[in-house]
């Protein structure tokens, strides 16, 4: 039975370094929240207070309609799942799934047809009875998963659990999670630092910067309208372009372009995805010089120069340009987004 998870106003210091400040955060019965942030920021620290592996120096935790800080570890009904399977190497696949049914107090055979059903869902029905020191990184890592599930948590903590698998297993551990989501509808919080794994995942994408939320949403808006810089760059977004907003008009050095209106003039930074822009003959709706194409799978990257501001473009490999080519770029009204820069 899935549950709504929130955090109210959680803080945790170490010593005297503050690591998570005052968040807030709810994750919705049956929702996926991904917590994007790097490395050291404090994602997995959010997850331990969850489990209970570590207490808030301030604010609370919430499952359901409980405050859940007083409860012991065990009793949290929260299910995690970390970077490494860590079954129990004396045990197959059947009994590490099965360990919590057992614990519980179930019989040896009630808790297997319980393990049973978990590992069909993950797809390793065949693999019940083979030690876990005999499957692979990607079948241990699907146990793990099962024995999680299994323990029919309240919500399911997933601590960067796909990050140690090569990108196909990935690929096939993410079709898994969504299949899972559909039978079971569990309520899940992902930490990643991985932004494509975080959008593939997640109805929404918690951003952790400097110990604070910067922006909670779904993917697609966090994407196309990153709140900060950071967050667009935390996204992988590429095109930053300083400049002023007089209202209606973007000015910048690559010139002036039409962006979404805002009442204030303000100093702003014009920013789009390269993945939304395409080449056209010139003049486009910015005239640039190509000074670099990348191929990067079956995309090729162009690098640009518009006066003194440097653009990048995702193109099909089939665009055909060569570097020194003067080009025009199309980037459509609803890719623009400004950012209010402080003067
Ligand atoms: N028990 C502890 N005592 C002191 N500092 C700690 C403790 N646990 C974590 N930290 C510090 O808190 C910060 C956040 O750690 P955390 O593991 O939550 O980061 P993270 O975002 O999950 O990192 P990564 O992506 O590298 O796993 C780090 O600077 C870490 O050194």
């Amino acid at each position: 039975m899935s549950t709504t998870l929130e955090l109210r106003d959680v803080t945790k210091t170490y010593a005297d370094t503050v690591v998570i400040d005052a968040i807030n955060l709810t994750v919705n019965a049956g929702e996926c929240v991904a917590i994007l942030g790097p490395s050291g920021v404090g994602k997995s620290t959010i997850l331990r207070l969850i489990a209970g592996l570590d207490e808030p120096t301030a604010g609370s935790v919430r499952l359901g309609e409980t405050t859940i800080d007083t409860q012991p570890a065990e009793e949290r009904g929260v299910g995690l799942m970390f970077q490494q399977p860590l079954l129990f190497p004396h045990l197959d696949a059947i009994d590490n799934v099965a360990f919590s049914a057992r614990a519980a107090g179930k019989s040896r055979r009630q808790a297997r047809e319980h393990a049973q059903k978990y590992l069909d869902l993950v797809q390793l029905g065949g693999y019940a009875h083979r030690r876990s020191t005999e499957l692979s990184g990607g079948q241990a890592q699907r146990v793990a998963l099962a024995r999680a599930l299994a323990a029919q948590p309240r919500v399911l903590l997933l601590d960067e659990p796909f990050s140690a698998l090569d990108p196909q297993l990935r690929a096939e551990m993410h079709s898994l999670l969504r299949t899972i989501r559909r039978e079971l509808n569990p309520t899940v919080l992902l930490v990643t630092h991985d932004q494509h794994e975080a959008s593939v995942l997640a109805d929404r994408i918690a951003i952790l910067l400097d110990s604070r939320l910067a922006q909670v949403a779904a993917p697609h808006e966090i994407y196309s309208r990153p709140a900060s810089l950071e967050v667009h760059r935390m996204m992988g977004g590429l095109n930053v372009i300083p400049g002023d907003h007089d209202g209606t008009y973007h000015h910048s050095s690559m010139g002036r372009l039409e962006v979404p209106t805002c009442e204030e003039n303000t100093p702003s930074t014009l920013v789009f995805r390269h993945e939304s822009v395409t080449v056209t003959p010139p003049p486009g709706d910015v005239t640039a010089q190509i000074t670099e194409i990348t191929h990067i799978g079956a995309r090729q990257r162009l690098t640009l120069r518009a006066n003194n501001t440097t653009l990048h473009a995702d193109t099909p490999p089939t665009t055909s340009v060569a570097v020194g080519d003067t080009v025009g770029l199309h980037i459509p009204l609803d890719a623009r987004h400004t950012i209010r820069t402080t003067p």
